[in-house]
């Protein structure tokens, strides 16, 4: 460790990169001269022609051949390396996002050039952005969006240019016209079959640069990209190190960058916000949705700074966990930066990794100022799925100093009352604008009483979530567009397509959902149907809609006084029996309503999806779809906490039942 420390405190770049070669892959396009077939679907298929160059390196009868979409992958009778198929949902989604992105960006620079062409005042980086637009309409972004652009010989390579906020005051003179294909990180590759179908299938893609600390991975990537032929070889690098470090060493490089584990992303946030490109977009998928639906709040905390609530809106509430934690990054805990070397007065960051724990040392004394890049950095959410096992978002990251300062306006805390479905939000910010000047002041709170208005019980509070909008509808309605015109690329497309359809009818700006059934559940009575329910509320001058995370969901802007007076004029029409008077629902039903509920069917109570029978929700293509455990592991309650009592059901575990270690003593609302 400590030759480590000392290699990375006196060495540059070239330490690591040169712990991340081997001489089997240097550059792997020299490895990939003799022509290879860009199509097999088996190994018998290659001739001896074809098998003797890879043959030569490894033994062909021991693999068989994996083919999603466009890629091929070898997968090791062994199977050391991890796979699952029914990531192909995730692949094929991400596929799409970078489609757009690609177009989106190209758009966006095509656009600044224009502005530079045009003369006309000059806008400050410092300019307060109006926080009612980057909340309401994150689309506001893509209009002024950062486009980076290829840098001038003179500039370091270590700080790419960046015409975030004033592209006129910044970028004069230094960005070429030429906008280069965008570079690629992915940054837990494992066999690098994402990689490779990024290259293969992404039209206008660059550079993709596939990571992973184990070494049976890259070799197996490697193995892949020569696989794959001609076009992976002179596109898909792989090399083998620690995402953290790789991230921390390429500051604003990628384009794009990719973390999809197996598992939280947490330890991965802070690194990898910092290696994207202004403008750029991180693409990431977290799969422990037991620590995020809060069968263990702690964990959840200290993973992602945000407590987490057992509502039916679990898996929303995760996805904005992740969002509010890539916004503010806790786990800068964990590791030290430090800023070793000026050129040109630009930076150049080595980073280290070391347990404060093992080191016994202070977290105070490592607050540095060299954080300063990290906290001007904000994102922007394109798109925010629940799908599977897991959650994916996809967000647009920029720097301004300014545009942070509307951070804790995105951010709220949610109170959810234990006795009935009432939830609440508590935004941690607000502004007060005078004459042009906007001033920044915490939250108005509490928002709630300590007693629910309901039904009179408790609260327990959750957050801080993310509460902005998840989904930019510009940038789902040009995805679905997309994979509508090259459905045959999407080997996932009805599913993709189910859930983007889904969630391009999701009302954009309301936070979390109802549950029809947990309301009827509540008041123990019959449930209305979601189309009386949904009149109901549109009658009452409310907006509704669906959620693509649940087909249950009630995502409304209605105040939870008018839910609960909807739901008393339902019971008065279908009569419930007496029930204990401390119940949250007799306590509910006990009050008169003040309005009065009108149940005539509205015509906006069904979806438009609806209405022309198309797919918003498809079924499980096959039994136990989802996450695997990688074969012959031991199971043990972290499987099962990790994946779900489904996906290993039918294999022993190693240690106590999952029941005893997740109880959390805390009554569940749903
Ligand atoms: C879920 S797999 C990746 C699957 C892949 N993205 C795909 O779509 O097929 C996660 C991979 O991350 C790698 N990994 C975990 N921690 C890492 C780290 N700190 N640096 C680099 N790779 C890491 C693991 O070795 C594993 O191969
Ligand atoms: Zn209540």
């Amino acid at each position: 460790m400590l030759s480590i420390l000392f290699e990375a405190l006196t060495g540059s770049r070239a330490f690591l990169k040169s712990r991340s070669f081997s001489p089997l892959c240097r550059h792997s396009h020299h490895l990939c001269s003799r022509k290879l077939p860009n199509e097999r679907s088996s190994v018998e298929e290659m001739g001896p022609a074809d098998g003797d160059h890879l043959a030569a390196s490894f033994n062909l009868s021991d693999f068989t051949v994996i083919r999603e979409g466009e890629a091929e992958i070898l997968m090791h009778v062994g199977n050391e390396v991890f796979y699952n198929k029914s990531q192909i949902n995730n692949r094929d989604m991400s596929i799409a996002v970078l489609r757009t992105f690609i177009s989106k960006r190209k758009q966006e620079h095509e656009a600044m050039l224009l502005r530079r062409k045009k003369p006309g005042p000059k806008v400050a980086e410092e300019t307060a952005v109006d926080p009612e637009a980057i909340i309401m309409d994150s689309t506001t972004h893509n209009e002024k969006s950062n486009v980076h652009c290829e840098v001038a010989q003179e500039i370091s390579q270590d700080e790419p240019c960046s015409i975030s906020g004033d592209p006129a005051a910044h970028q004069e003179g230094k960005c070429r016209a030429e906008l280069k294909p965008p570079r690629v990180l992915e940054a837990l590759s494992a066999s690098g079959l994402r990689a490779l179908r990024y290259a293969r299938e992404v039209d206008g893609i660059g550079q993709v640069v596939a990571l992973d600390k184990d070494n049976a991975c890259v070799e197996a990537c490697r193995r892949n990209i020569k696989f794959n032929g001609s076009v992976a070889c002179s596109k898909v690098e792989s090399h083998l190190a620690d995402a953290r470090v790789y991230m921390l060493t390429h500051p604003k490089e990628f384009d794009v960058v990719d973390l999809d584990r197996y598992g939280s992303p947490s330890v991965f946030l802070d690194s990898a916000v910092q290696s994207v490109v202004d403008g750029g977009i991180l693409m990431c998928t977290a799969t422990d949705m037991a620590v995020l639906c809060g069968n263990s709040g702690e964990v959840c905390y200290s993973k992602y700074g945000s407590y987490p609530l057992r509502g039916k809106y679990c898996h929303e509430m995760a996805l904005r966990i992740v969002l509010s934690c890539i916004e503010v990054t806790p786990e800068r805990k964990t590791l030290l930066v430090f800023a070793l070397h000026c050129k040109q007065n630009h930076r150049v960051l080595i980073a280290v990794f070391i347990s404060l724990s093992d080191l016994s040392l202070n977290l105070e004394s490592f607050e540095m100022q060299s954080h300063a890049n990290r906290y001007k950095r904000y994102i922007v959410p394109v798109l925010s799925v629940h799908m599977d096992f897991y959650v994916r978002v996809f967000v647009r990251i920029y720097t301004s100093a300014g545009a942070m300062k509307n951070t804790p306006l995105k951010l709220s805390y949610v109170y959810q009352c234990t006795g009935c479905d009432s939830f609440h939000l508590q935004p941690i910010g607000r502004t007060v604008s005078k004459n042009s000047s906007v001033r920044y002041l915490p939250g108005f709170g509490p928002v709630v009483d300590q007693e629910c208005s309901d039904c009179g019980k408790n609260y327990n509070m959750g957050g801080p979530i993310w509460s902005a909008p998840i989904n930019d509808l510009e940038w789902i309605n040009s995805i679905l567009a997309d994979i509508k015109s090259m459905k045959n690329r999407y080997p996932a497309f009805d599913r993709i397509s189910a859930v983007l359809t889904s969630i391009s009818e999701e009302l954009p700006d309301v936070p979390l959902f109802l549950s029809l059934h947990s309301l009827s559940a509540t008041l123990k009575c019959t449930s209305p149907s979601a189309v009386i329910f949904r009149s109901a509320v549109i009658n009452a001058g409310y907006r509704i809609s669906g959620s693509h995370v649940n087909p249950l969901a009630l995502k409304t802007d209605a105040p939870m006084d008018v839910i609960w007076d909807i739901m008393r004029c339902w019971v008065k029409n279908h009569p419930v029996k007496a029930q204990p008077p401390d119940q949250a629902g007799s306590v509910i039903l006990a009050k008169e309503p003040v309005l009065q509920a009108n149940f005539t069917r509205a015509a906006a109570s069904v979806s438009k999806a609806q209405a022309k029978k198309v797919a918003r929700f498809l079924p499980n293509p096959e039994r136990h779809w989802g996450p695997k455990v990688r074969a012959g592991r031991h199971i043990t309650s972290k499987h099962i906490s990790l994946l779900g009592a489904d996906a290993v059901n039918e294999h022993e575990t190693g240690d106590e039942p999952p029941s005893k270690r997740n109880k959390t003593g805390e009554s569940d609302p749903s």
